[in-house]
């Protein structure tokens, strides 16, 4: 039996339960058939390249004992006089190393780095003009400039816009060569993108929204009719960015996009080269699909974000939000390991960023350090301090958080003059008129308090709308007391890493928003509260102020061992071997899918033969393409399936060809085939063959005669039960079989019901019965064992034989359909020889030996030319209502002679419409395909 993604085929057994996964659940078979014997499995590689990364720091730590001459790196300077960050090792070029190859299996340490293209709206330096060619140079402020500063290990480039509008060319050209020294790369982008783009789309659309603040109320509807402009320039930027990229991209790069701004840039990047290795990762939270399903251009965001090869988060949380907005509102399939559309799957995890601990760890022994933490610890002498440090933005719930200051004085009166909160508020994102409304209200409210709490020498708290350079900052991270994060909504938030890394000696408490992506990490040692509640933080300030030292000390410990093991560096060294085994893996997969229909070839051999046979699947292979989510009708459309009108007139002229059979071969009921095919002069098999007609005839069953349906009612009430109570989804009864479809249900809330529905079936009154249980992608259908297309087309082929009176052995197959993997035995029926097992990269494209004319070995196959007899005797007919029943026995003796069947390997053509893997020889990939196919075959006679 052959396993795919896409549905499993077991006998109803309560032993298979364990089996019993649907898609996106941890287990699914899928796992199974991906993995080929001998193949390292992805985690194998993952952890093979773990602990290269291991021996090769280890290596790095010993060369760092030896002599600085003979290290071949040099930090160049940054000209900076107002940034914070001026470490040397910033932005160092490469140094010698280690590198795999793709199978991450060689490790040669004195190979160059990888190259590492980093993509991000912001680069870590943005620049200030002093001249007409004279740029100055300072450090970026955020969380994603502090992480991606700690990437050391690949040889990295940054591209990105360095904050300035520069419109002429030697303004440019000097600024590009001052970035160059810091091995950046400047994108260019003109006011009014910038405009729309970055204030308008990014920060006042996608931000709040990501960050479930919403759009901004009082400019809602401006920002709805300006919304397409803005997604216009948004796209615009992303393209200028993918240019830059593609300009310095070279053969081998990683290519590692960042954050929302740049959401249209995998896909940008793809459609220009397809072989380029390309990340994105998202340093904001995902939000849940209900938030996501709001924007406008909500499609094509998670279509151009899935064109990469790797999607990362900071938390299983996002991720598991990604993939419910891509099942939910693209209608994609969600599997453990990512997200997959026809075919191809993007991968998607979380991957936690971190910071360079070690810097800051030993920033502290610095003189400069040393003396900041000296003036500030005489400065707030006899008072207990609690630090705040945020971007003034509204994420980070600033006015909650001195609101619950302002609590938990008025509930402490004894506290009033003991605490002091700093709070160090960097201006951001000015240009947004919601970040200026921001400030305003802080200093409103900071004012307030201070007036009310305040005394002639000292104020409670203090508050600087200013950003601290990199030495101030460590001293305060290293004496405060308590450091209160309460973000409304953060990715990460580095602050808190920051905080706990320079608290080694302090043992300060960290109070953390639960909405912080830091709270899965350092909840364990931090205070975990929830920022609404003022009432909660209040109290928790409380608690982290009178906290013993040995809680303290205990819940310390916890944190900084996470903070110095999950670095920057291991972060991006994580992503980036993920994205490698993830190219290597993709590869693999590749050669699982059958290859193309050569048409062309498929049209010659047809036009070299004599007598040819076409069976043809129906649904999904001659009718529309039926789109799930897009349009809300498609439901309704596809209750009553119906032959492309495309497809009519190519059809009608194969029919009429005298040296072509046409056999449709469809699950469908026979009145469906009758609607769509009675004009025809052709074969029709419905109920997957179980019953046959030629249209100019009568329908007869060709059913084996033990077949038992006894089992139809008790399965048609479970199936009713189920159908009530999941809104939208159906089910059909057949003659042979029952469907339950749960297509157009709530995909989670289906799936769920399928699993219950499959349990019941297999442990439920019907348990013993011989049926076949198929739970397909969206669906679970109920056969007799016997039932599978391939099992018919034995018998079919008899019928069609004798009654044609085939004087001459059919000299050329096509069989194309979308077939359940069930049904397509069909496909392995005219090579049995092929185990269904064998993938298809294994299978010889051109197969040597299909069905030749051996005797005696299948039934109805092999006929004595011009004596039909051996069929005839071993076949019946009886009559019920219109239905003229033909039962054919499955077992007939043939005389020896020359076959109906006399296949040329290159005469036999297998071929999947629409699936992603398949027993098939070839694939189709829509049934737009199948129509180019039918025209060529019909214009060759
Ligand atoms: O570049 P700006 O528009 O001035 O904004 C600064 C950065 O803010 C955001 O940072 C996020 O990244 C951090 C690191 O992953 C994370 O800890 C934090 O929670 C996020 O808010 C933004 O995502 C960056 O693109 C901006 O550069
Ligand atoms: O005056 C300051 C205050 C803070 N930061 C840095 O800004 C980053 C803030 O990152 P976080 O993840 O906490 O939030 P974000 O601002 O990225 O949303 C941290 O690395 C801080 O050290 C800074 O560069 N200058």
């Amino acid at each position: 039996m052959s396993i795919s993604s896409q549905e499993i085929c077991i006998l109803p057994n309560k032993n298979n339960l364990a089996l019993l996964q649907t898609n996106g659940m941890p287990g699914n078979l899928y796992n199974i058939c991906s993995n080929l014997p001998a193949t390292p499995t992805r985690l194998e590689r993952l952890l093979r390249d773990r602990e290269l990364r291991k021996y090769s720091k280890c290596l790095n730590d010993c060369e760092a004992e030896l002599p600085s001459s003979t290290q071949d790196c040099f930090s160049p300077d940054l000209e900076t006089s107002t940034c914070w960050f001026n470490d040397e090792e910033l932005l160092e070029p490469v140094s010698a190393s280690r590198s795999l190859n793709d199978d991450g299996e060689r490790l040669d340490l004195r190979a160059s780095k990888q190259r590492l293209l980093v993509v991000a709206n912001r680069l870590p330096v943005s620049a200030v003009r002093h001249g007409e060619d004279s740029w100055q140079l300072e450090m970026s402020v955020g969380g994603l400039v502090t992480a991606l500063l700690g990437v050391k290990e690949f040889d990295t480039r940054w591209i990105g816009w360095a904050g300035v509008n520069v419109p002429d060319e030697i303004g440019q050209k000097a600024l590009a060569k001052a970035l160059d020294e810091k091995r950046c790369i400047p994108v260019f982008l003109d006011e009014e993108v910038v405009h729309q783009y970055y204030n308008g789309y990014c920060n006042n659309i996608l931000w709040p929204l990501f960050h479930y603040i919403g759009l901004p109320q009082e400019d809602r509807l401006a920002t709805t009719r300006s919304f397409q402009s803005q997604f216009d320039a948004y796209k615009k930027a992303n393209q200028l960015f993918a240019d830059v990229v593609n300009e310095h991209y070279e053969e081998g790069d990683v290519v590692w996009c960042h954050d929302y701004h740049l959401m249209f840039l995998p896909k940008c990047l793809k459609e220009r080269n397809s072989k380029m290795k390309v990340g994105w990762f998202l340093h904001t939270p995902f939000p849940s699909s209900e938030i996501h399903r709001m924007l406008p251009s909500r499609l094509e965001l998670l279509r151009s974000v899935l064109a990469a090869d790797l999607v990362g988060f900071h938390t299983y949380d996002y991720a598991r939000h990604f993939v419910s907005a891509c099942t939910r509102i693209l209608g994609l399939e969600g599997t453990p390991e990512g997200v997959e559309d026809q075919g191809k799957l993007t991968r998607i995890a979380a991957f936690p960023v971190g910071i360079d601990s070690e810097r800051f760890i030993k920033a502290l022994e610095l003189p400069e350090v040393q003396d900041h933490m000296k003036v500030l610890k005489q400065r707030f002498a006899g008072r207990k301090v609690m630090l705040g440090v945020d971007r003034l933005d509204m994420i980070k719930g600033i006015p909650q958080k001195i609101l619950a200051f302002e609590k938990f004085l008025e509930e402490n009166p004894n506290w009033r003059n003991k605490v002091v909160l700093l709070q160090i508020a960097v201006p951001t994102r000015t240009d947004v008129p919601e970040y200026q409304k921001l400030t305003s209200q802080v200093h409103e409210i900071v004012g307030r308090i201070n007036g009310r709490f305040g005394s002639l020498t000292a104020v409670p708290i203090h508050h600087l709308d200013r950003s601290l350079d990199f030495h101030e900052l460590c001293a305060l991270y290293a004496v405060t007391d308590v450091a209160l994060v309460t973000s409304l909504r953060d990715g990460m938030n580095l602050v808190s890493y920051e905080y706990v890394a320079c608290q080694e000696s302090k043992k300060g408490v960290l109070i953390l928003s639960e909405f912080a992506g830091a709270a899965q990490s350092l909840g364990a040692g931090a205070i975990l509260v929830n920022p609404w509640n003022v009432t909660e933080v209040a109290s928790s300030i409380g608690y982290a102020l009178n906290m013993p030292a040995d809680e303290r000390e205990k819940r310390h410990h916890h944190n900084f061992k996470h903070v110095i093991s999950h670095t920057a560096q291991e972060w991006a060294a994580t992503f980036v071997s993920e994205l490698n085994v993830t190219i290597v893996e993709a590869q693999l997969r590749t050669r699982q899918i059958p290859p193309p229909l050569p048409i062309e070839v498929a049209v010659d051999r047809y036009s070299c033969s004599n007598n040819r046979l076409l069976i043809l699947g129906f649904n999904a292979t001659l009718t529309e393409p039926v789109d799930t989510l897009g349009r809300k009708d498609s439901q309704i459309n596809e209750w009553e399936p119906k032959l492309r009108p495309d497809l009519q007139e190519p059809l009608r002229k194969l029919c009429d060809d005298p040296k072509t059979t046409v056999l449709i071969l469809s699950g469908s009921a026979r009145n469906v085939l009758d609607d769509n095919f009675s004009d025809y002069n052709l074969w029709l098999a419905a109920e997957n063959g179980m019953f046959l007609r030629v249209t100019t005839g009568d329908w007869m069953t060709t059913m084996p005669e033990n077949l038992s349906m006894e089992w139809v009612d008790s399965v048609k009430n479970v199936f009713e039960y189920f159908t009530d109570r999941t809104p939208r989804s159906q089910f059909e009864v057949r003659e042979t079989s029952l469907i339950w479809n749960y297509k157009y249900s709530d995909v989670e809330f289906g799936r769920l019901q399928a699993r219950d529905l499959l349990q019941h079936l297999w442990t439920g009154p019907i348990s013993n019965a011989s049926l076949d249980v198929v739970q397909g992608r969206r669906s679970v259908e109920v056969r007799s064992v016997a039932v599978t297309k391939g099992a018919a087309i034995d018998r079919i082929l008899g019928e069609i034989v004798h009654n044609k009176g085939m004087k001459e052995p059919i000299d050329y197959v096509l069989c194309i359909g979308h077939f359940l993997t069930k049904d397509e035995d069909i496909y392995t029926f005219f090579e049995p020889e092929l185990p269904s097992e064998v993938p298809a990269s294994v299978r010889p494209q051109v197969p040597t030996q299909v069905r030749t004319s051996t005797a005696g070995s299948r039934a109805a196959l092999l006929l004595k030319q011009n004596s039909m007899s051996a069929v005839e005797q071993n076949k019946s007919y009886s009559i019920d209502g219109d239905t003229l029943h033909l039962m054919v026995t499955d077992r007939i003796s043939f005389q020896e002679g020359s076959s109906v069947l006399d296949l040329q390997a290159n005469d036999y053509f297998s071929c999947s419409v629409a699936r992603k893997r398949s027993n098939s020889r070839y694939r189709l990939q829509s049934s737009d395909e199948v129509v180019t196919l039918l025209r060529e075959l019909a214009d060759h006679r």
